[in-house]
Formats: C-alpha cells, structure tokens, sequence
C-alpha cells in the first residue's frame, strides 16, 4: 500500500510541477494576431485584470487566468497596494471523519453536514474578494471550495484548471475577457493533500487506540517528526505543502492577490505553522475544525493573523484568533 501510494504522489508531483507557474496560452495559428502582455491593474467599478495575454484586432483572445505573479491583477479598490488576503480552510466533514476512520490520501467525498459547513464558511467569506483559490487533489477539499464560492457576493465562477496534459490545457481554454473577468482560477495541487496516513488509513481511531494505546496513536496522529507506519510524519507533509506555499501560493500574495486554500487538518498546520513560527512543540496543540475558515493578512512580507472573518452580513468584522475554540494555538 505504502509503494502504491507513493507511486501516485510521485507521479502526481511531476504533473503539478510542470504546470506549477503557467503563464502562456497557444494562440492557433490561422490568426494572425498582435499579441500584447497587459500588465494594467485596474480597481474599482468592479472591473478586475488578471493580467491578460490578449490578442489585438477583431480575432478571438486567448487568456490564462493563471499568471506569473508579475503580470499583477486584484480586485479590491479598497486594498492597499502591498497587502493580500490569504484564507485557509479544512474541508467539511467527510464520511469518513463521521465513521472516525483514518483518512489520510483515501480520496472520500464530504457529508451533508460537511456540505452544510461549507457552506456556512462561505458566508463568513462572501465580502472578501478573493482572486485565486488552491485546493488539494482531494474531493473533500475541492467540494469545499465549490460550495463556499457559492455564498460569495460577488458571484464570480470558480474554474478548475486542467494542467494535467497539453490537451487537457487547451481543451479547457476561454476565449472571452469578459467571462474570465468573472472567474476565479482553481489550482489543485497534490502538495496540499492531507498527510499520508500510511498503514492506519481506513482503520478506525478509537479501535487503533484500543489495540496500540492511547498515547501511540497520539504520538502518530501528533507528533512532529514520527510517522505512522508507513506514512508521513507531519514534518514530511510539511516538506512538500510549505514548499507548495512558499513556491507558488506566496508569490501570488505578494503581487497582492488575495488567495484561498482549501485544504486538510495537517497540510494546514503545517503551513500555519510556518505563518505563525510555531516551533515543532506548539504545533502539537494546534487543531483545526472542519470547515472554519482562518484569515490572514499579508502585509510587508509578512504574515499578520486575523482568526476568522465572523458573518456575511457583518463586512469585514473580524474576531480574534484567540477566541476561536477550533484553534487552540499559543497565542504569541
Ligand atoms: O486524515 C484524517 O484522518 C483526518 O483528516 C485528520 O486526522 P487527524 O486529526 O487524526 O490527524
């Protein structure tokens, strides 16, 4: 099981890398075409640049919404130039945390109540405006990110974008500016999947305590660097997601898009924890619920915590980090 599952990964890893910064579409080549990269931002009046590669004269453009991180586009008229919005969600609750099994990479949809949840973190989300959202490989994370874009109050369209081969890519291109105006570009990446639960996926948590003790399968389910058997410790899962971050999720922020992440218990902590410079230590008492979203801000290169926004109808109202109950990280 181990030798299969990191067969996947590794052939999954060498798809998302190609395609980790994609910035250049086809044209086809019966247009001749003036092409021009336009680096215009433009705010307010609703009106949003991706950064578009656009073709001049009455023929049909081609656009990328995926962009370097230079060819700069955000939304907000009302943000400051050089600060980002990051928001961070686990997915809802999936039927196998309802039976309380491992779940690990086993790829299991949500359940009403995940949906439910989804739901509801896309309300306390609706009046953020967001520019790219990243997700997992995972359903459960890819479902949650649906459903909450589906409570925003900007009603903009989030688009899944296949990378997975050439075709794939140019089978899924849009050819209308205006329509990518009103779409969010999806990246899935396998570097955000949960943490590989080796030998302990599908078994249940509560039986797996029974039989190995309680304080063995917290030193598995906890710990920073042991892993289960056959599995990741979360200082792997932490390798490849924070190296996913910082790679292409920072430089996004950075160019002052606001990002999105939906994604699982421990792929999040590991990225928290290297938000908020938890030492391997305070990591152990972080938890996070399903289906509570986190905002940060990023600001001068820096990442400022927020906790989470608190309702659709309250704007921009934020509580503490600190009164969240689903987050029971020392505060510093
Ligand atoms: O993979 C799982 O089982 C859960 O998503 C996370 O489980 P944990 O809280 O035991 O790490």
């Amino acid at each position: 099981m181990g030798t299969l599952q990191s067969n996947r990964l590794l052939n999954n890893a060498s798809a998302h890398h190609e395609f980790g910064n994609v910035s250049v579409k086809f044209v086809p080549k019966c247009f001749k075409l003036n092409i021009e990269l336009s680096r215009n931002r433009s705010y307010g009046s609703g009106k949003k640049n991706f950064g578009l590669i656009q073709a001049s004269a009455s023929q049909t453009s081609v656009i990328d919404p995926v962009l370097s991180p230079s060819n700069n586009g955000t939304s907000d008229s009302r943000k400051k130039s050089n600060e980002a919005a990051l928001i961070l969600i686990r997915h809802g609750e999936s039927l196998w945390n309802e039976k309380n099994l491992f779940t690990g990479c086993v790829d299991v949809p949500l359940t009403k109540k995940g949906v439910e949840e989804a739901i509801e973190a896309g309300k306390r989300i609706s009046n953020i405006p967001v520019d790219m959202i990243y997700t997992s490989a995972l359903i459960r994370a890819q479902m949650t990110a649906m459903l909450a874009m589906t409570q925003h109050r900007r009603r903009k369209v989030p688009i899944i974008m296949h990378n997975e081969s050439e075709q794939a890519r140019a089978w899924s291109q849009i050819f209308s500016e205006d329509t990518m105006k009103q779409s969010i570009p999806v990246i899935t990446a396998w570097q955000l999947n949960e943490r590989m639960y080796g030998e302990l996926q599908g078994l249940n948590k509560q039986e797996t305590a029974d039989r190995y003790g309680k304080e063995q399968v917290h030193v598995w389910r906890r710990s920073y660097d042991i892993p289960p058997p056959n599995g990741e410790s979360l200082e792997m899962c932490a390798q490849r997601a924070v190296a996913y971050f910082k790679d292409h999720i920072e430089p996004q922020l950075q160019s002052g898009k606001n990002v999105m992440i939906a994604a699982h218990g421990n792929s999040l902590r590991s990225i928290i924890m290297y938000l908020d410079k938890l030492t391997s230590q305070e990591v152990i008492s972080l938890e996070l619920s399903t289906g509570i979203p986190m905002l940060y801000i990023f600001k001068e290169g820096k990442f400022i915590r927020r906790g989470s926004p608190v309702g659709s109808n309250r704007g921009w109202s934020l509580c503490l980090y600190k009164e969240f109950s689903s987050i029971q990280a020392k505060v510093r």
